[in-house]
């Protein structure tokens, strides 16, 4: 019996609605580290019938964390892959270019081999909130062979800080006073508000006595300190996802609403900025991401 054309439509557009809502769960389970993008890409080319297979090229790599539109957009230009293309419909050198890519995207990224080998010197930066205070802490605690560098800095303390342990807070006389005098090693005005500096003694005498010194400093002190330290490594710290970035910015409390607007205006500069990085680092959890830093240290 053939079915009047009213079924066949209806029938059509049941069947579009569960592809749609098949996709929009392959990007929602890439954007959350459920499913790596390259095992989607794999799925596609296995099996035409796949869900997979009729995603675009460029809603893969846009659901990937930290690729916004700009970055798929150029990713997509370098690999020679049109918008419009779906998984299910790759040549053969687009399929191998794209795999590679992704694949050497998910490796962790380890500083590469020409660095000078058991450099000491390592950079920990991330956006507001993303842990890098918490994560150091824990490195100081459990790994005290590690010199924890303690910074300057103009803001007040906040409740439960220690002058000295924390930061050393000091008044612009004093900060100012610091830079006139070559003492930092690095400085500049974080979130368009407070500065914040690297004393310069500590570290050199760390150093020279070869022992690992960790930094916890914003963006561009990390660049700062590439600049005079080329063999330091730049170690970027991630949160899981925006929303868990912005939960911990807010339940930490410390800055009232307008300041948290600022500080994730600023966050997302930062979050741009990680390609700048030798390693990333995912803070899902503090001891595994103290661990990975650690080990940044002696890799
Ligand atoms: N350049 C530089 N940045 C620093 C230094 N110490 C801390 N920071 C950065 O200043 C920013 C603000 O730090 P803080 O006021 O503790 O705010 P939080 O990052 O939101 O906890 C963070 O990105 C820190 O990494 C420093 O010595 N030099
Ligand atoms: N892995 C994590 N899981 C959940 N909460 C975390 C994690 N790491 C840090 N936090 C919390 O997030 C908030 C921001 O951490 P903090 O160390 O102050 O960030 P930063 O120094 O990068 O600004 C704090 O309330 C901290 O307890």
């Amino acid at each position: 019996m053939v079915n009047p054309p009213e079924v066949d439509r209806l029938a059509g557009s049941r069947a579009a609605v569960a592809a749609r809502r098949a996709r929009a769960e392959v990007k929602r389970a890439v954007s959350n580290g459920e499913r790596s993008a390259s095992e989607v890409l794999s799925s596609a080319a296995r099996d035409g019938a796949q869900p997979e297979s009729t995603l675009r090229v460029s809603e893969l790599i846009g659901s990937i964390p930290w690729l916004g539109p700009t970055r798929t957009a150029k990713i997509m230009q370098e690999l020679r892959i049109s918008p419009s293309k779906r998984l299910g419909g790759l040549g053969v050198h687009q399929y191998q270019r794209l795999h590679e890519f992704l694949v050497r995207r998910q490796a962790p990224r380890r500083p590469n081999e020409t660095e000078t080998g058991g450099s000491r010197l390592v950079v920990l930066a991330g956006p507001t909130a993303v842990g890098k205070g918490t994560v150091a802490g824990y490195i100081r605690e459990h790994y005290p062979e590690v010199l924890l560098s303690v910074s300057a800095t103009t803001r007040a303390p906040r409740p439960g800080e220690i002058d000295g342990t924390t930061y050393f807070f000091l008044s612009d006389e004093q900060f100012d006073a610091m830079i006139e005098a070559g003492q930092f090693l690095e400085w500049a005005t974080v979130h368009n508000a407070y500065r914040y500096g690297t004393p310069r003694a500590p570290i050199e005498a760390a150093l020279a006595e070869g022992r690992s010194v960790l930094l916890e400093i914003d963006i561009q002190g990390a660049r700062q300190v590439r600049e005079a330290f080329p063999e330091a490594k730049l170690v970027f710290l991630l949160p899981p996802t925006w929303d868990e970035l912005v939960r911990r910015l807010t339940g930490r409390g410390t800055e009232g609403p307008e300041e948290q607007a600022r500080r994730l205006e600023t966050a997302k500069v930062e979050l741009a900025a990680q390609e700048e990085f030798d390693a990333t680092v995912v803070n899902t959890d503090v001891p595994e991401a103290a661990r990975e830093v650690v080990d940044l240290m002696t890799a």
